[in-house]
């Protein structure tokens, strides 16, 4: 019986492990792998695998030497409820459907790969303390099977200290595909910010990073997984695999007097969410857990927080806010109802005969397609994923310190309220809005919404959309403050009044009291708080997404203004 094409669906007959006669087949996005009965019943499915989740289909390039048949591996992830389990199936398929087999190894591999190129080269970055410590062992057991499964070519290096994977990327060579780091953000920061010191930073900076979850916040896999997804290694490894560079924003943070730059990929905190990053580092053992206590803690102290800032506000009405950023999470499920339909090749694609040669093996090595973006044919160019100001290959452009006019919102938490009016820019209503003599309890500046897992802290934010999103806290009753502990989880403390938000393109900040409050932390990193100057650089370096967005929350779902 030879292999047949209809349509967008392929059969292969094969003969199963139980020596039974079945048949594989692709068809409407899923692997099946029936085995046929002699007597005319249905055919029994003995395995079903949506094409997402099917890593590779190899053939042994020479047969059994009795037999004459050849062996077909079927590398695949299986899900039991919500959790994705590696399968690795054998069949074998004989002399005379051989001339048809490679045709549907193709068909499997195109369909399981949707436009992104298979047998990626991975730097693996490991970070042995991250989180619990059990980073080496995940590894080991659960991530390097699954890669070498889906025919990645690893090269693993394990942190032997810190700012270790900083000076990695800094000096490595740029021919991989991707960096993965098996750790918490901490890793994430420093390859960032190691790329962004290499002398041809902005073609380094094109090679997309793929967070695998041993951290204990791993705040970065929030936004790509979701809450309930967070620490699934085996779909962090899916999207190192198979996901779709995602062009997001970082924030140049500049310090005064020393003219030292850092780069941030998620947060610049000041106040108590600087104690809740610092001051914990002793409860890492909680994992997560910790940054709850943390607040806990440091709002049973209200200690007032004494900083000017100066904010280059773009935009501050929270209900138009949450309105666009909704209208936009339902573009984005509309669009993403196909999987890997946000799929996008890497940039460096190497065709599949150069990847075959470099492979642990060449059965099975297609050469990709690199598809548009939604498959509609718009051609999304490489200029529309990137820095929109960046024209060539070479270092970061330096940035001088912010030069703020008076159409900058002056925040200063140390005036009294007797002079105090407001602070309403044009957009913003008088509900919510800065009130001087108000006390600030902390000030929470992010590029992504979740920053830890019971804290959505920026339910409005979106990738590469060019902006900062601020949260200043004023000082309110504690009963207030515990409240919005219970509604941080789904974003809904952004309702809060004295939850002040705006969506910036640039602020700076100066400590009114260096000797009380002496940090700051970027990405959960500490530094010296003098005065700073931060600016958002736009689609400035690439994550990997399965889906091609960040996960779309409860909050960004609903539709009534103030759910
Ligand atoms: N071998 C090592 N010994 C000591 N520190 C290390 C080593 N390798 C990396 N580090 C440092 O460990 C710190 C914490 O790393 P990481 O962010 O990966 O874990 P985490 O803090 O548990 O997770 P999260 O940032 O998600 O809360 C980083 O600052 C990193 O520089």
């Amino acid at each position: 019986m030879p292999a047949r094409a209809i349509d967008n669906h392929q059969d292969l007959p094969v003969i199963l492990h139980n020596d039974q006669r079945g048949l594989l087949t692709i068809e409407d996005g899923r692997l099946d792998v029936l085995q046929l009965s002699k007597d005319g019943r249905p055919p029994k499915r003995l395995l079903t695998s949506s094409v997402r989740n099917l890593l590779r289909v190899r053939l042994a390039s020479t047969p059994h030497q009795k037999t004459g048949h050849h062996r077909l591996d079927i590398h695949t992830l299986l899900e039991k409820g919500s959790s994705l389990r590696l399968s690795t199936m054998h069949v074998l398929v004989e002399e005379a459907n051989m001339k048809e087999a490679p045709l549907w190894l193709e068909t499997a591999m195109r369909a399981a790969y949707a436009g992104v190129q298979p047998f990626r080269r991975v730097l693996l970055l490991v970070n042995p303390v991250s989180g619990k410590g059990k980073a080496r062992a995940t590894v080991k057991e659960q991530v390097l099977p699954l890669l070498e499964a889906a025919g990645c070519i690893v090269d693993l290096k394990e942190t032997q200290h810190r700012n270790h994977a900083l000076e990695i990327v800094e000096s490595m060579s740029l021919d991989y595909d991707v960096i993965a780091t098996a750790s918490g953000d901490g890793l994430v920061y420093e390859v960032i910010n190691g790329l962004a010191a290499r002398s041809d930073a902005k073609k380094a900076m094109r090679i997309p990073i793929a967070p695998i979850p041993t951290g204990s916040a791993n705040a970065l896999c929030i936004n790509l997984f979701g809450v309930k997804d967070t620490f699934n290694i085996q779909l962090a490894c899916l999207n190192l695999i198979k996901g779709a560079p995602l062009p997001i924003d970082l924030a140049s943070v500049l310090f005064l007097p020393s003219n030292r730059r850092q780069l941030c990929f998620l947060a610049v905190a000041l106040g108590l969410m600087v104690d809740l990053d610092i001051g914990t580092e002793h409860l890492r053992w909680m994992g997560d857990m910790r940054f709850v206590l943390g607040f806990i803690k440091g709002i049973a102290s209200s200690k007032i927080f004494k900083c000017r800032l100066r904010l280059k506000v773009v935009e501050d009405d929270k209900v138009e806010m949450a309105r666009k950023a909704r209208e936009a999470a339902r573009a984005d499920l509309r669009i993403l109802e196909v999987p890997l339909a946000g799929a996008k090749g890497l940039d460096k694609e190497r065709d599949g005969d150069e990847a075959a040669k470099e492979g642990p093996s060449s059965e099975g090595a297609v050469k990709a397609e690199e598809t548009d973006a939604e498959g509609d044919g718009d051609g999304d160019t490489e200029s529309s994923v990137e820095h929109p100001e960046w024209t060539d290959d070479g270092p970061l452009d330096w940035v001088e310190p912010l030069q703020p006019d008076d159409t900058w919102l002056v925040i200063d938490s140390t005036t009294t309220r007797t002079a105090s009016r407001p602070h309403i820019t044009p957009k913003a209503s008088a509900d919510g809005a800065w009130r001087n003599g108000d006390g600030m309890l902390y000030m929470y500046a992010g590029l992504m919404p979740w920053v830890s897992r019971d804290l959505n802290q920026w339910p409005v934010a979106r990738p590469g959309e060019g902006m900062i999103d601020v949260v200043i806290q004023s000082i309110v009753p504690r009963s207030t403050l515990v409240g919005a502990i219970t509604s941080a989880e789904t974003g809904g403390a952004y309702w809060l009044e004295c939850q002040h938000y705006y969506k910036v393109s640039a602020f700076v900040a100066e400590n009114l009291d260096p000797r009380a409050q002496p940090h700051f932390t970027i990405d959960g990193e500490a530094f010296e708080f003098s005065s700073y100057h931060v600016e958002v650089l736009p689609r400035a370096a690439r994550v990997l997404s399965l889906d091609g967005r960040f996960f779309v929350s409860d909050f960004l779902k609903k539709h009534d203004q103030k759910e």
